[in-house]
């Protein structure tokens, strides 16, 4: 009885526990908190800054204490927040931390919009950072404003203040006190930002520059280590001399390690400039001036290099902006330390569960002996009838299929048994057969045989396998099982496109939802993107709701998942747009992959004002690309293959699917770029032979029966059952958490052929933003609409209208496909004129 007891006890509580932590992890929970924390830091705010005025008013019922008359409602205090927030405000700012507890507020309220997801903030940091605060502003005040403390009801740095600052006094002495504050300082501000480091050397060695110019100025002359250096110098050229002063002025205005560095940037610019000239001026002035390379030697200490530079290379140091700041690029550190973290902005992201997916009962591979055997004794029995004889033979029970490996006899001919397909199918009385002979890498002729009971491979057990979880893939896909019950997976990374083919009703949908669940399940939204396009419009309508969180769109685009062939075509030549982008950025970093390319931006050496940013993979997904091809042809068909065939490098993916695996629609272009290829049941050998280039498909079973082909030879795979509901449970639990405002941009596309026409542009009615946009577009003289639409916080529509508006009224040119537009007008008084006149 009483372990009974015990135990109920004991299952009480944990369903208490449970059921409270439940609670506390309850989002509304949190939001309802947030709201608190805010609210009450707003109380707080306004009890701190009313004390200021009404502390002396309230100081002597508040320091009296006497809890009656403070809950009395006549008790004369005459603070905003009430005989409560006097309280308060007095005791954090004369008891505790004076002035600087203001930043216990700031910290409560960041604390509270986090909570109610209103800011995505580190809040340790926040923490970090308002303690450290509070605690030095409060010996600040306490120690400068020492004298208050005698005649004044408030106290600046409050009793902690008065109290530390005093005692540091008595250890270090007021210089020592002044160091350690002003150390801490600069300590908390380089932790801000590792800038102060450079602002400090700058700082440093500005005042010690300028004390040697007076120095200059005083004797007249220049300074001894210059005299020496242009001593030298004298002994070249005229020209050379003057050059090299010019570039010695210039470096006398920045520091000795800035110097440094870009001397060493500007080398490696010219080096790879003037590499082919370079040499041969090399070759030249070392024959007339061979004293050249000792001089340079003597100028620049560590680089051969250097010292090979001719004048011209100095003459050009102010002119090729463009040269330095690639180079700049690579020599770019950020200003924080720690890596960037591209999940930061939805830091609380959690992947989804494996619970949400269903669980087969019918899904555990058992062995119907008494099938094995008959099938066994049928094989042998045909193939002796026709004169084969068998030394061995094995059975592999897979989910849908059984691979029956055969080892003839000596002498048998392999083309003979491979010749008795249909007669093996026909004494098996089964569909589906398949021989495989020899079986590559084995000295064995496989038959595979369809399985009577096929058991279902359910997505649980794929994405619940080690295998998936521990892959190391940048973008894994589980598609199933082989024959052997192995979880089968690849890397969407390195095949780099896929082909999906096969008849309708056969497993097509239900692959396409394993592999996008796959990468759902493995990447976070910041890592990953998906364009979907759906002809059909309801195969992938579920994956709405994650719009936010994995879609990629057009910025006019209104749904996400594209149904519309003449959107399909923008949307394809857009991703075309931001292929050449992404190769840009990768040519300026120096690397040749996406991976090298965010790896590097992780580690804060590419500079995101010049347009660096961390690259998600875009995985692009056609279904039904037969009706694409049938409506839009061409115009489809060659963004499609010019993404095939680049976009590998720059994380950019496609899957394309079709139910028409005819030529017409798997060209040669097509099959050309898509080395990957899955083939599910087809009703021809010639529709097999258009997908896999080679029979197979037509022998499958259906009902998510599948083979892989990359490479050589194909494999068989029993795809992962994904059902829609299952999908639909997966998107809704993405979807409930936090996302991104929008979903992920692509960039705009410009039709030449659609945008020819101003007629219908009304210049009476010029939108209100017209000459703000006008001038944005002229002062940085780029005419983009997504400049404009950025700038102004406006839709696409509006802003391309803007555009076309500035464009009747001379102010930019035509569009030029996804280049800026060019702008006319040369500067704002240029501008102004212009508009003036209109
Ligand atoms: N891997 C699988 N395991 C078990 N059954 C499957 C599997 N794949 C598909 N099926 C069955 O086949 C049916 C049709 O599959 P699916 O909708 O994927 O075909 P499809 O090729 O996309 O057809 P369509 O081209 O007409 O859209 C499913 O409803 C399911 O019953």
């Amino acid at each position: 009885m009483v372990k009974k007891n015990t135990t109920k006890d004991t299952e009480h509580s944990i369903s208490f526990f449970g059921k409270a932590a439940a609670v506390l992890k309850n989002e509304t929970v949190h939001f309802v908190a947030g709201l608190i924390l805010v609210i009450f830091s707003v109380y707080l705010l306004l009890a701190f800054s009313s004390f200021f005025f009404t502390g002396a008013a309230d100081q002597s019922i508040i320091d009296s204490g006497n809890a009656q008359e403070l809950i009395s409602t006549h008790n004369g205090v005459k603070n905003y927040a009430g005989s409560r927030g006097a309280q308060l405000a007095s005791y954090l700012i004369n008891d505790c931390f004076g002035i600087s507890s203001f930043f216990i507020l700031v910290f409560l309220a960041v604390a509270g919009l986090k909570l109610m997801r209103v800011r995505v903030v580190r809040l340790w940091k926040w923490f970090i950072g308002c303690s450290l605060l509070l605690i030095w502003f409060s010996i600040f005040f306490g120690f400068v404003f020492v004298d208050q403390y005698k005649d004044s009801f408030l106290y600046l740095g409050g009793m902690h203040g008065y109290n530390v600052s005093n005692w540091l006094v008595s250890q270090v002495g007021v210089p020592g006190l002044w160091m350690i504050l002003l150390v801490t300082a600069i300590c908390f501000l380089i932790y801000l930002s590792a800038r102060t480091v450079i602002w400090l050397r700058k700082l440093f060695s500005l005042s010690f520059l300028k004390h040697k110019e007076k120095a200059e100025r005083k004797s007249g002359e220049a300074p001894e280590e210059f005299t020496d250096s242009w001593t030298v110098k004298g002994k070249k050229s005229p020209v050379m001399a003057e050059t090299a002063s010019d570039a010695g002025r210039e470096e006398e205005t920045k520091t000795p390690e800035e110097a440094g560095k870009e001397e060493k940037d500007e080398d490696a610019h010219e080096i790879m400039l003037d590499l082919g000239d370079a040499a041969t001026h090399k070759a030249s002035l070392a024959k007339e001036k061979e004293e050249d390379e000792v001089l340079m030697t003597i100028e620049t200490p560590p680089s051969d290099t250097v010292s090979a530079i001719p004048a011209s290379g100095r003459q050009e140091e102010k002119g090729p902006v463009f040269e330095v700041e690639t180079v700049e690029d690579e020599e770019y550190r950020g200003p924080e330390i720690e890596p960037y973290n591209p999940c930061l902005d939805l830091e609380n992201y959690h992947y989804p569960t494996i619970d949400l997916m269903k669980h087969y009962d019918n899904a555990e591979p058992t062995i119907d002996m008494a099938e094995q055997n008959a099938n066994k004794d049928k094989i042998i029995n045909t193939l002796r009838s026709f004169g084969i004889e068998i030394s061995t033979i094995k059975a592999t029970v897979g989910p849908t299929v059984t691979l029956y490996e055969i080892t003839p006899e000596q002498g048998v001919r392999i083309s003979k048994i491979r010749g008795l397909e249909d007669d093996i199918a026909l004494s098996l009385s089964a569909l589906g057969i398949r021989i495989i002979a020899p079986i590559p890498g084995k000295g064995t002729i496989g038959i595979e045989v369809p399985n009577s009971n096929p058991k279902i491979v359910s997505g649980q057990s794929i994405i619940g396998s080690k295998k998936f979880q521990e892959s190391t893939y940048d973008l894994p896909i589980a598609l199933g099982k082989t024959i052997t019950n192995e979880v089968f997976m690849v890397d969407l990374c390195k095949m780099p496109h896929v082909l999906v083919a096969g008849a309708t009703g056969q497993g097509k949908s239900v692959g396409l939802n394993a592999i996008i669940t796959s990468l759902l399940y493995k990447k976070h939204p910041a890592e990953l993107k998906f364009v979907l396009v759906d002809p059909k419009k309801v195969e992938f309508s579920i994956y709405s709701v994650i719009e936010h969180h994995f879609l990629a769109k057009l910025p006019d685009g209104e749904d996400a998942i594209i149904t519309d062939v003449t959107k399909v075509v923008q949307t394809l030549n857009s991703i075309c747009i931001e292929m050449d982008t992404r190769y840009d950025l990768l040519k300026a970093a120096h690397v040749r992959n996406i991976k090298e390319y965010n790896e590097k931006f992780i580690n804060r050496r590419l500079n995101p004002e010049k347009g660096h940013k961390f690259m998600p993979y875009i995985v692009v997904v056609i279904d039904e690309f037969g009706d694409l091809i049938m409506t839009a042809g061409k115009d489809v068909e060659l963004p499609i293959a010019r993404i095939a065939q680049l976009a590998r490098a720059v994380g950019i993916h496609m899957i394309i699917a079709t139910q028409r695996p005819t030529t017409n629609i798997i060209t040669g272009t097509i099959k050309a770029n898509f080395p990957a290829r899955i083939a599910f049941r087809v009703s021809a050998m010639v529709d097999s032979r258009t997908i896999l280039d080679r029979p197979g498909a037509n022998q499958l079973i259906g009902r998510g029966d599948m083979l892989f082909l990359q490479g050589a030879d194909p494999v068989r795979v029993q795809c992962a059952f994904i059902d829609t509901p299952e999908v639909a449970e997966i998107t809704k639990f993405i979807a409930r958490q936090q996302g991104y405002p929008t979903a992920f941009y692509l960039p705009e596309y410009v039709d030449e052929n659609a945008n020819g026409d101003l007629g219908d542009v009304d210049m009476g009615r010029l939108d209100p933003l017209f000459e703000d946009a006008a001038r944005l577009i002229v002062y940085q003289q780029q005419g983009s609409t997504s400049l404009i639409q950025r700038k102004f916080a406006i839709g696409y529509n509006r802003a391309g209208r803007i555009m076309d508006q500035l464009e009747k009224a001379g102010i930019v040119g035509p569009a030029q496909g996804s280049k800026a537009r060019e702008v006319f007008c040369v500067d704002i008084t240029d501008l102004e004129t212009r508009l003036n006149n209109l």
